[in-house]
């Protein structure tokens, strides 16, 4: 079924299957080799989808800067080119990316974030200060190939996220969390809002993520990846590139 978001958008009802890491990793991997996608198509598309559902949800007029906090593999890529994309849309853009793994694909991504006047954050100030100068933060720092805990590299970037006092969209899993069986640790990242990419994962189920808006973005899955995984996932609106599904 569908109701209606107090913007007066649809938000679906229907039940989710979500997916276990296992399965969102095979998926994954029949998108590029049985599918023959190249992952710069399929990372443009989930990029665009994350600008699109953080413009729904933090308008610029009342929320014109962000920081996205990107981490070392796909996950950071979609950061990446979500950057791009708010940029395009208006926002003040900072992108913090403090590893940054030595591949074309995610080097070309950087300049052009730089192309686009994306500022690039060398050193985070304390968590507390952020709200000086942002009034949201993006979490593209870990996805679905994560394993906690942690490690020490990633600590800095894992704390502003959760210390800041600001509101945190995070790209397709809340970073820090177990993929199946959410939050885990004492003192978790608890985002405002959760994007799930292509397909949910299981730490998205409502009694992990609370009172989150979650959106479902990366409107590209073949009829055949759809059958395959016993998928259930609500109709797109019109040409939409996101579809909100809890209100
Ligand atoms: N299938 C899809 O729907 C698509 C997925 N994409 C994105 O790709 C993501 C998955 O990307 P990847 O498989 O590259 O992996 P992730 O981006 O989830 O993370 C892997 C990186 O994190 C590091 N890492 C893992 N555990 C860590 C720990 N405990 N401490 C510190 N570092 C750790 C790894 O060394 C690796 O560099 C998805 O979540 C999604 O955001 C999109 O780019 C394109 C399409
Ligand atoms: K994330």
């Amino acid at each position: 079924g569908t109701m209606m978001t107090s913007g007066g958008k649809k938000c679906s009802s229907m039940r989710l299957r979500y997916l276990t890491q296992k399965e969102a990793i095979a998926l994954d991997e029949d998108l590029f080799n049985e599918y023959k996608f190249s992952v710069d198509q399929l990372m443009e598309l989930a990029g665009l989808s994350v600008a699109t559902a953080v413009a729904r949800t933090y308008p610029a007029a009342t929320h014109p800067s962000a920081l996205i906090i990107c981490g070392p593999g796909n996950n950071g890529g979609d950061g990446l080119v979500a950057a791009r994309h708010l940029k395009l849309f208006g926002y003040n853009v900072s992108i913090y990316y403090p590893k940054r793994t030595p591949k074309p694909l995610y080097e070309n991504l950087l300049a052009q974030c730089l192309a686009f006047g994306v500022d690039i954050v060398e050193k985070l100030p304390p968590p507390k200060e952020l709200c000086n100068e942002y009034q949201f933060l993006v979490d593209a720092l870990f996805g679905f190939s994560f394993k906690p805990p942690v490690r020490d590299e990633m600590k800095p970037a894992m704390d502003a996220l959760i210390d800041a006092g600001l509101p945190v969209c995070s790209v397709d899993v809340p970073s820090g969390w177990n993929v199946e069986k959410g939050p885990g640790v004492i003192r978790p990242l608890r985002p405002d809002m959760l994007i799930s990419l292509s397909a949910p994962k299981m730490c998205a189920a409502p009694e992990f993520i609370l009172g989150a808006k979650h959106f479902l973005g990366g409107r590209f899955l073949p009829p055949g990846i759809i059958q395959k995984y016993f998928l259930r996932l609500p109709d797109y609106p019109c040409q939409d590139q996101i579809v909100q599904l809890s209100c």
